[in-house]
């Protein structure tokens, strides 16, 4: 059993390095197995995510190691086998990227349905609905599914709904495709940008990406190459949210402050101090945080990923916040453990209510979901006494050495392993997870 403790830290300061962005490195990794020599990628994170795709490459062919530096040089010379572990494939969300980047290559994968954060249904027709347009089969078997083509030819797709996922699936399925694949209606989020710029780099011939018409002209094949992810701007906008959440002064480095214009508007709205340059963003949080009104929605707008950090802020602004979350409606897990701590909140028809200036108290708590963990480790810096979360593989899932980014602003929070985690009353983890 592992659990995470956090205590009242008093204001944040400093500044932390933002690691590469675990959603593209996702994207990348599987775009890198299509090369028919090795691809050098730079600052993918060593999170779990990325641990689960190692084995899983290990299993049919295809190395990916890390080296000594950092670098993680992924070599699909070797690969034998496109049916994959069922296991390891539904134990994070993207193992379907597999299905687009392999499927050119030899012609059938089976894979098991994703898994990852479960905080709603995640339909994946749309990603069925490319394979299908560039002239495979798709068949749905219980707890797994096999996608065949004798050769995949391009095609015209209209997305039915904007979703970054199944954009990038095309982009690998339809870059190895014979002819054109132009993309319709497609997501324009960085990550969809950054995967682009790979497998153009490898050779693709891919344009348009960060727009909503993509045009992309089949090769023959892609080569080997070095390519650097873009940096995670999912944490580098809850780190800045926790200066606001500590009254503290946070400089987040190595980011592309464009990738997250929505959230420096809205942080700004709040009234946050925001500065920016050309790598870097400080934001500045001695200040009184106002109530808001927030939609989430695809790139460029405030994205579902920073709902949940968000929320924890706005307990502090005094005053009625109501955050809509318009990709994923249900997407609230994190809502009944805040309430744990004394927030108050209420949940109506996919919108969080949320009546900030309530005290918040530390207690045990459970991360059910990726984000979900941010929100609680950003209340527990403010909360009485001590706050205790459970469900630290799935902090750990997404985030590369969260702990050690906290405590190098000066949070008080440790990571802890043992036997049962006990509550006061005497109740185990079960009693506070979801
Ligand atoms: C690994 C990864 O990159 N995960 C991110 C990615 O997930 P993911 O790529 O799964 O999310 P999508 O962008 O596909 O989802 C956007 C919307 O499209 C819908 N949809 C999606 C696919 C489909 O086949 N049918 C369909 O209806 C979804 O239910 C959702 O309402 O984008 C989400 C939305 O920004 C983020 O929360 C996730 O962190
Ligand atoms: C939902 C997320 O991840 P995934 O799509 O990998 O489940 C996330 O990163 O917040």
């Amino acid at each position: 059993m592992r659990w995470i403790e956090v205590e009242p830290s008093g204001p944040l300061s400093g500044s932390v390095k933002i690691p590469g962005s675990k959603n593209s490195s996702l994207a990348l990794l599987a775009a890198a197995c299509m090369a028919e020599g090795p691809v050098i990628l730079q600052g993918i994170p060593n999170i779990l995510d990325i641990r689960v795709i190692e084995g899983i490459a290990q299993e049919i062919g295809i190395s990916i190691h890390r080296t000594e530096t950092g670098e993680v040089v992924v070599d699909s010379s070797g690969l034998q086998s496109t049916d994959l572990s069922l296991e390891k494939t539904s134990a994070f969300r993207s193992s379907y990227y597999f299905v687009g980047a392999l499927l050119a290559r030899t012609g059938k994968v089976k894979i098991g349905y994703p898994g990852g954060d479960n905080f709603v249904s995640r339909p994946i027709d749309q990603h069925h609905k490319v394979m299908s347009a560039l002239g495979a089969k798709v068949h749905l078997y219980d707890s797994y599914y096999v996608v065949e083509a004798d050769k995949l030819t391009g095609n015209t797709i209209f997305f039915d709904t904007i979703t970054c996922g199944a954009t990038i699936n095309a982009l690998l399925a339809a870059v190895l495709a014979e002819g054109t694949t132009m993309l319709h209606n497609a997501a324009r989020d960085p990550e969809v940008v950054d995967t682009a710029n790979l497998l153009n780099q490898m050779g693709a011939k891919i344009r348009g990406a960060g727009t909503d018409t993509i045009r992309i002209e089949g090769v023959k094949r892609l080569n080997g190459c070095t390519y650097a992810v873009i940096p995670d701007r999912l944490l580098a906008g809850a780190f800045l949210m926790a200066a606001g959440m500590t009254k503290g002064v946070v400089t987040v480095d190595d980011v592309i402050p464009e990738h997250l214009a929505s959230c420096l508007a809205k942080l700004k709205e709040i009234g946050l101090i925001i500065e920016t340059k050309e790598k870097s963003i400080t934001a500045y949080g001695d200040v009184r945080l106002r109530p808001t009104r927030i939609r989430t929605g695809m790139y460029p707008s405030f994205a579902t990923d920073l709902q949940q950090p968000l929320t924890a802020l706005l307990l502090l602004a005094t005053g009625r916040s109501i955050i809509t979350d318009k990709i994923f409606p249900e997407r609230f897990n994190h809502v009944p453990q805040l309430r744990r701590m004394g927030a108050h909140i209420e949940l109506k028809k996919g919108s969080a209510f949320i009546q900030g200036g309530a005290p918040l108290q530390g207690n045990f708590v459970h991360a059910s979901d990726v984000r979900a963990g941010t929100s609680l480790i950003m209340a527990g810096l403010v909360a009485e006494g001590k706050t205790t979360i459970a469900g630290v593989e799935h902090i750990e899932r997404g985030n590369e050495d969260m702990i050690g980014l906290f405590q190098r602003l000066g949070a008080r929070i440790s990571l802890h392993e043992g036997g049962a985690l006990r509550s006061a009353d005497g109740a185990n983890e079960q009693a506070f997870g979801v």
